[in-house]
């Protein structure tokens, strides 16, 4: 069955411009269909913001990618993991983050905190594995990337496939969801962090799994 024209059900169900999340009015500023991703403001406060790079910033290393955990070239940020219900702020954000997704954060891989600086960027990816990757036997489904400060120039969110590109604004969100029965359609969500030109570009990045990861 079809709905409204598209050919598959989605993970998140929020529609209009406004919705409640632990609290908090999040915002719906724009949405691509299908593949969905969504442009949410106001899903964290400066105040938030800036608490979640204060306790990221003596614990980044330099980020790994796939089932692997290799150090490569496609990804030249540096990351962290908090983890689970780690402290109030984290259970809090936590909680908000499980209400915008639909999905319980015991499906989650930990917060993960990211940081760029000038020329450092995330090439062109998708977040799911393949199905050829051992983590693809609990493969992930959705992903949120929070911004978490305004980038001067550059480190925008790619989606080169959907010709979309999104700016890091402080206490922003960008959702994508690839668990479509369609693989084609999971594939239009591969997508990229730009190289930050000017600035910095700190960021919160939440991917979920079919099934619960603890
Ligand atoms: O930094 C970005 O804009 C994208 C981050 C990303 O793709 C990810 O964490 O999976
Ligand atoms: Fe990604």
């Amino acid at each position: 069955m079809t709905v409204n024209g598209l050919t598959e059900q989605t993970i998140f169900q929020q529609n209009g411009n406004t919705f409640q999340a632990e609290g908090r009015d999040i915002r719906i500023l724009a949405r691509y269909e299908e593949p969905l991703v969504v442009l949410l403001g106001n899903v964290l406060s400066d105040e938030e913001c800036d608490e979640l790079i204060r306790l990221a910033k003596d614990r980044m290393k330099r980020s790994k990618i796939g089932s692997t955990r290799e150090v490569d070239a496609i990804r030249t940020s540096s990351g962290m993991f908090f983890a689970n219900n780690e402290n109030d702020l984290i259970v809090n954000i936590e909680k908000r983050i499980t209400k915008i997704m639909n999905v319980p954060v015991e499906h989650g891989d930990g917060l993960q905190i990211l940081q760029y600086l000038p020329g450092q960027e995330y090439k062109a990816h998708t977040d799911y594995f393949l199905p050829t990757s051992q983590a693809a036997k609990n493969n992930r489904i959705s992903t949120i990337v929070i911004y978490l400060n305004n980038v001067e120039q550059g480190g925008e969110t790619v989606f080169p496939q959907l010709k979309l590109s999104v700016t890091p604004q402080k206490g922003t969100a960008v959702y994508f969801e690839y668990f479509y029965e369609d693989d084609n359609i999971n594939k239009l969500t591969l997508h990229a962090g730009a190289p930050v030109i000017t600035g910095e570009k700190w960021v919160a990045t939440q991917w979920m799994r079919r099934q619960k990861t603890k």
